[in-house]
């Protein structure tokens, strides 16, 4: 039994021995509810072990407890913040396909296996059913005000659709990108600025991953809003340090909702006030910035590459405007620290690989501008890129529901299921990858068996395939040539991860940029 358990049960049996009897004994009442809530938890769990060695078919994986299902193996044995390295060990103890169960009885399957990733990653789904996160979908219907959908990260079926069709084309165009070239070769060299003002002089920089952060508000916010806002000025406004706070909050918020205790469900509990706290600081801040960019829009030129992207989407009649402001919020909130991490890790890993920094400098011409052409001809940048994705992706599995039926690991899952595709901890099998635990980006450009690369994934797959993929190979690309054009990277130690419903790093992250 939990402490808490141990003291409610301790008070209750005081009371029960030391309490005179009244005409109308009330004090007894919680005790019965005690006693029955007893029953009932020990009967379930007599029921629901009969009925799993009945079912021959039933996966592997934690017992579950009756109302709490699995959950409670993450208020116990795991630590929410360490999310991935419990997966790692559940994959240990159970297999490469197991089983959870959710407090309300639902199966959620686990897979690392090859073969079933592979069966539910390219299974041909016009419309991929990604389960959407459920305490933003009941904040955004209850607020039809602000929100006609609940967006397309979270919608699905035809209204998805719709959103993806009308909010994604310029995002995913090879022409919007090259037209976006040479703002983000000037939001590159802000960043070196920002980050060589803030080094010391043997080369430290404390606090990179919040200035990393500042660089993907800034890149993002001016891809989707057509405009510099100056969060890589040396001081960085409130407005920015707000909106990055938020951000940081309200994947927090997403991850606690659904691994925690789901008490937000039936009252408004400090998680869900929380994160409704930031998703309207980000709405707040996202609006203003809309209609800045929309003032400054109306007085200039509309031939600016960057201007692209937030024209198209402002100017499309199919779309609904709480459609489209709830569409800028969500492309800046799903690219910010996606990025910013990514480039955290990729400069860590590289760290350990001082023979690679080399070779990437000596691939890369000398003048600060970098065009497509100067990153194609320096193919140890790309192989860094995919090592870095393949060890530590930030997005380390993808949600899915079953569209048909599908066997997974000897085992008939039917259609509706839902599936977590690990591929993170796929890649980092030895059966997929030679010396799968090690930053080798050498296995990029002569490879080595085993060498699954459909495994890497970090941005998703199929059809609800992230769609900032081309702008963030892009921006990783000019980020790391240029950074290795004026510093080599070290650092001290293991870098400490942890699961923020992404893996972030724990910050403040420190690492030294020391000059050639
Ligand atoms: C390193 C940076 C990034 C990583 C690792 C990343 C990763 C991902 C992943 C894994 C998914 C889920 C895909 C799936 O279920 O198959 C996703 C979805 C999404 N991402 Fe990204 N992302 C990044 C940056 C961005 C940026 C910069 C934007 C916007 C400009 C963005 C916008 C979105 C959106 C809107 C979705 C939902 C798409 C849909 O459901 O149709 N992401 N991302």
């Amino acid at each position: 039994m939990s402490l808490p358990g141990v003291f409610l049960f301790s008070y209750y049996m005081k009371n029960v021995w030391s309490t005179p009897t009244p005409l109308l004994d009330w004090s007894c009442v919680p005790t019965l509810v005690l006693l029955v809530a007893l029953v009932v938890v020990t009967v379930t769990a007599v029921l629901t072990r009969a009925v799993d060695t009945k079912n021959p078919s039933r996966l592997p994986g934690p017992q579950p407890l009756p109302f709490l299902g699995t959950r409670w193996l993450f208020w116990s044995r795991y630590k929410m913040n360490k999310l991935h390295e419990a997966y790692e060990d559940m994959f240990r103890r159970y297999g490469p396909v197991f089983a959870e169960t959710t407090p309300g009885g639902a199966t959620i399957v686990s897979i690392a296996d090859r073969e079933a990733l592979d069966a539910v990653l390219k299974a041909p789904a016009k419309r991929p059913y990604r389960p959407p996160t459920e305490i933003v979908q009941v904040y955004r219907r209850s607020r039809p005000d602000r929100y006609a959908s609940t967006g397309l990260v979270n919608e699905q079926g035809d209204k998805w659709l719709h959103l993806r069709r009308h909010l994604t084309v310029e995002l995913t165009s090879p022409n919007t990108m090259q037209g976006f070239m040479p703002e983000l070769n000037s939001i590159c060299e802000d960043f070196l600025d920002l980050l060589q003002s803030s080094r010391q002089a043997n080369g430290t920089v404390h606090g990179f991953d919040q200035l990393t952060n500042r660089m993907g508000l800034e890149s993002v916010c001016g891809l989707m809003l057509g405009s510099r806002l100056g969060f890589l000025e040396r001081r960085m406004s409130g407005r920015a340090a707000t909106l990055a706070a938020a951000v940081k909050t309200h994947f927090r918020a997403q991850r606690d909702s659904y691994y925690g205790a789901p008490l937000w469900k039936f009252a408004p509990t400090t998680l869900y006030k929380t994160f409704v706290r930031s998703e309207e600081t980000i709405h707040t801040v996202v609006s203003e910035l809309m209609e800045e960019a929309k003032a400054r829009t109306n007085g200039s030129a509309k031939d600016d590459g960057m201007q692209e992207i937030f024209l198209r989407i402002l100017e499309n009649p199919a779309l609904d405007m709480r459609d489209k402001k709830a569409a800028v919020i969500d492309f800046i909130t799903a690219g910010i620290e996606t990025l910013a991490n990514s480039l955290v890790f990729l400069l860590y890993l590289l760290s350990g690989r001082p023979d690679w920094q080399h070779t990437i400098r000596s691939e890369l011409p000398s003048c600060s501008r970098l065009s497509a052409d100067d990153l194609s001809a320096a193919p140890s940048v790309r192989a860094a890129i995919n090592e870095a994705f393949r060890l530590l992706p930030t997005a380390p599995f993808l949600a899915r529901l079953l569209d048909t039926p599908m066997t997974l690991g000897g085992h008939k899952l039917p259609a509706g299921t839902f599936v977590l595709a690990h591929t993170g901890a796929a890649c980092r099998r030895e059966e997929n990858f030679w010396r799968a635990h090690e930053f080798l980006p050498e296995r990029w450009s002569s490879s080595r068996q085993p060498h699954a690369a459909s495994l890497v994934a970090p941005f998703g797959r199929g059809r609800r395939m992230c769609p900032g993929k081309r702008f963030v190979e892009l921006e990783l690309h000019l980020l790391l040539a240029k950074i290795m054009q004026r510093w080599r990277v070290e650092f001290d130690g293991e870098l400490d991860v942890q699961f923020d419903f992404l893996l972030s790093p724990k910050s403040p992250v420190t690492l030294r940029l020391v000059e050639w």
